[in-house]
C-alpha cells in the first residue's frame, strides 16, 4: 500500500465527467442519497460557508461519509454570482476530493462544477417524481443560466412536457434559452408560471420572484436558488400555504431564507417520502426546497470513479 508521500493523485476534468454521467443513472443515485441521508446512514455536517465580501462571493465546504456506500469525500465549491457578467465565467466552480474510507488517503480529485450542475437537477427530478401530480404538462423555468438548462434536461428524462416557458431577469436571455430548448420566452414571471404543473426557480435573486396568487393550486415547485438565510425566491405566503419538503432539515433551518424568513413549517425531508414514512401530498401545492447536500456530491463522485476507472481498465 502506498503512503501519502508516494501518491500522485489523479485529476478528472469536467469534460471527462460529462462524457460518463447521464441523468437516468444520476436520478437513481440521488434517490439513494436522499434515502441514506434520511435513514441516518450519512455523516454530514451543515455546510460551512465563507463569505468573500470583496467579490460578493462564497466558498462552501461540503464533506460527507456514507460507510454503507464506502464513500468519503468533500466538495469545495464557490458561488460568485457576478462571475458571468464580469468575466464570462460560470458562477459555480469547485472540486471534489475523494478519500479511501479505509486509509484516509486521497484517491482522486475531480472537477466539481459538472457534478454540481447535474446532481442538483437530478435531485429536483427525484423531488418532482415523488411530489408532483401525475402527468405534468407544463414546466415553467424561472432563470436562464446553468441550472435552468440542466433542470430542463433532467426533467425531460422523466416527462414529455406539452409546454415549457422560460422567464429571466433579462428577456434576451430568456429568449436565448427558449430558442435552445424549444420553449416560450415570457416577459413576466407571472405569465411564465400561469397554469404550470412544475415550476423551477433557479436564479440568484434575493427577493421573491414568484407569488402565491400566480400559481395553480396543486403545482409542484423546485425552489433551487436562495441558499443564504437572508435570500428568498418564493413568496412567504406561498411557502406558508404549501406543503414544504427539504433535502435536509438541519441545512434548511440554518441556510434557507425561503424557510427562515417565511417561518414556513417543514413537513418532511424528501428521503422520508421515498422511505414511505411521510406522505407525498401530490394533490396539494408542494415546494421542494433544495439547498444541495454533500452526500449528493459524494455519491455522484463515487459513480464517476466507478465509471471512469472501469472505462480505463477495459
Ligand atoms: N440547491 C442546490 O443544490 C444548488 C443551488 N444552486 C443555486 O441555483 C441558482 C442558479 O444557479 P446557476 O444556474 O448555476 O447560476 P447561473 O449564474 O448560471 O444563473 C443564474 C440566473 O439567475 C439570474 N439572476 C441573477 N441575479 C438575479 C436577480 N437578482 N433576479 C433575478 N434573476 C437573477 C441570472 O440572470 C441567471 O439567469 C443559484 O442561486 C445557485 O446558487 C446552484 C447549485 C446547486
Ligand atoms: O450544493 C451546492 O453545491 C450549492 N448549493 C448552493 C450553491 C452551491
Amino acid at each position: 500500500m502506498l503512503k501519502m508521500a508516494e501518491v500522485s493523485i489523479p485529476y478528472l476534468s469536467g469534460a471527462k465527467i460529462k462524457e460518463v454521467l447521464d441523468y437516468d443513472e444520476l436520478i437513481s443515485v440521488m434517490e439513494n442519497a436522499f434515502v441514506k441521508y434520511s435513514s441516518g446512514k450519512v455523516v454530514q455536517p451543515v455546510r460551512t460557508v465563507v463569505k468573500v465580501e470583496k467579490a460578493e462571493g462564497f466558498l462552501g465546504l461540503m464533506p460527507a461519509l456514507c460507510e454503507d456506500e464506502d464513500a468519503l469525500a468533500v466538495k469545495l465549491v464557490t458561488f460568485y454570482q457576478h462571475n458571468q457578467e464580469k468575466y464570462g465565467l460560470p458562477t459555480h466552480n469547485g472540486i471534489v476530493v475523494v478519500f479511501s474510507v479505509d486509509t484516509g488517503i486521497p484517491k482522486v480529485i475531480m472537477d466539481g462544477e459538472v457534478i454540481t450542475t447535474m446532481r442538483t437537477a437530478a435531485a429536483s427530478a427525484v423531488a418532482s417524481k415523488y411530489l408532483c401530480a401525475p402527468n405534468p404538462r407544463k414546466l415553467a423555468i424561472l432563470g436562464s443560466g446553468v441550472q435552468a438548462r440542466s433542470h430542463f434536461k433532467a426533467l425531460s428524462t422523466l416527462y414529455k412536457f406539452e409546454q415549457v416557458t422560460v422567464w429571466s431577469r433579462t428577456f434576451n436571455n430568456a429568449q436565448l434559452l427558449a430558442g435552445e430548448i424549444n420553449a416560450t420566452a415570457c416577459e413576466t414571471a407571472e405569465e411564465a408560471v400561469k397554469d404550470a404543473d412544475i415550476i423551477v426557480t433557479v436564479t440568484f435573486s434575493s427577493k421573491p420572484i414568484v407569488q402565491k396568487t400566480w400559481v395553480k393550486p396543486g403545482c409542484h415547485i423546485n425552489a433551487v436558488g436562495s441558499c443564504r438565510p437572508d435570500w428568498h425566491e418564493i413568496d412567504p405566503e406561498l411557502m406558508r400555504s404549501a406543503t414544504v419538503y427539504v433535502d435536509s432539515r438541519a441545512g434548511a433551518e440554518k441556510e434557507s431564507g425561503d424557510i427562515i424568513l417565511s417561518e414556513a413549517k417543514v413537513y418532511a425531508e424528501l428521503g422520508e417520502v421515498i422511505l414511505g414514512t411521510k406522505d407525498a401530498n401530490r394533490d396539494k401545492t408542494t415546494v421542494f426546497k433544495s439547498l444541495g447536500m454533500a452526500i449528493e456530491d459524494v455519491l455522484s463522485a463515487k459513480l464517476v470513479c466507478d465509471l471512469l476507472l472501469k472505462t480505463k481498465k477495459s
